[in-house]
């Protein structure tokens, strides 16, 4: 389970999130959903101890992210996919993964396997790779340790329908095998596709949070809810949708 409890994060003059509270569930996929700006990479970044939350606390499988026994093996995380050496190979850099957290080479062959890159790709180099491949490759590299929570930052961009087809699949693969799975996105019609529970944040807030069916509960796409939310335009008919299961609002 992953959970934020009352974080806030205060920059100099910014506040970047403001009272965020969520969890995000065992066995199934939380969709991360709001605009630019809005704090999801704040929130993110918190979460897995790049940054210090001003007040609350956000804990993966109980505990901050810092205090966990040996990360890698129970947390995967794809924050940048831009994030690597690029005059490695795409094997290299998994490679180096692999050895880093004492797992044989024959991993590196099952993750590449897995995110449907080929040998021949996994050969090339970084700097080299399209966005979509830069993705699997990140994805990759944060299913090494078969962690038992994933946390994806914007997994999706650069996906072309079908990457974005077989993301939706591992995703549900990750959740059916019980995997707690965090995904940020702005694709909010894949959100809906694949996502157990959404959870809408603008300018550092939550503004609701339920299942799919919860927040379309009268029938407008997820997008018209996000949109209707974040511009403002139905902000209390959305405080009201935004009951969550236990029944506290968001
Ligand atoms: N290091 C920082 N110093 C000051 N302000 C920051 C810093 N990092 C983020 N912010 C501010 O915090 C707010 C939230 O930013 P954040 O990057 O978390 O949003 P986001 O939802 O991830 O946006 P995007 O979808 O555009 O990536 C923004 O106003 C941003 O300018």
């Amino acid at each position: 389970m992953i959970e934020f409890k009352h974080v806030s994060k205060v920059y100099k003059d910014v506040r970047a999130l403001d009272d965020v509270s969520f969890t995000v569930e065992p066995g199934g996929v939380t969709g991360f959903l709001g605009p630019n700006g809005a704090g999801k990479s704040t929130a993110l970044r918190v979460l897995v101890g790049l940054s210090r939350a001003t007040s609350g606390s956000a804990t993966v499988l109980g505990r901050p992210y810092g205090e966990l026994d040996r990360p890698a093996f129970q947390v995967g995380t794809l924050l940048d996919a831009g994030a690597q050496h690029p005059g490695r190979t795409g094997r290299e850099i998994l490679t180096l993964g692999a050895m880093t957290l004492g797992l044989p080479r024959s991993r590196v062959d099952e993750v590449l396997r897995l995110v449907g890159l080929t040998a021949a790709e996994g050969g090339r180099r970084f700097g080299g790779y399209s966005l979509g491949m830069r993705q699997r490759l990140g994805i990759a590299h944060a299913l090494l340790g078969e962690p038992r929570a994933v946390i994806l930052d914007e997994p999706a961009n650069g996906l072309d329908p079908q990457g974005i087809r077989w993301l939706r699949g591992l995703l549900r693969e990750l959740a059916a095998s019980g995997c707690a799975v965090l995904l940020s996105s702005h694709l909010l019609h894949e959100v809906e596709q694949v996502a157990d529970q959404v959870v809408l944040i603008a300018r550092g807030r939550v503004l609701a949070r339920g299942t799919v069916a919860e927040l379309r509960r009268d029938g407008r796409t997820l997008e018209q809810v996000f949109l209707d939310l974040t511009t403002g335009a139905d902000r209390s008919a959305g405080l009201d949708a935004a009951l969550s299961a236990d029944g506290s609002a968001a």
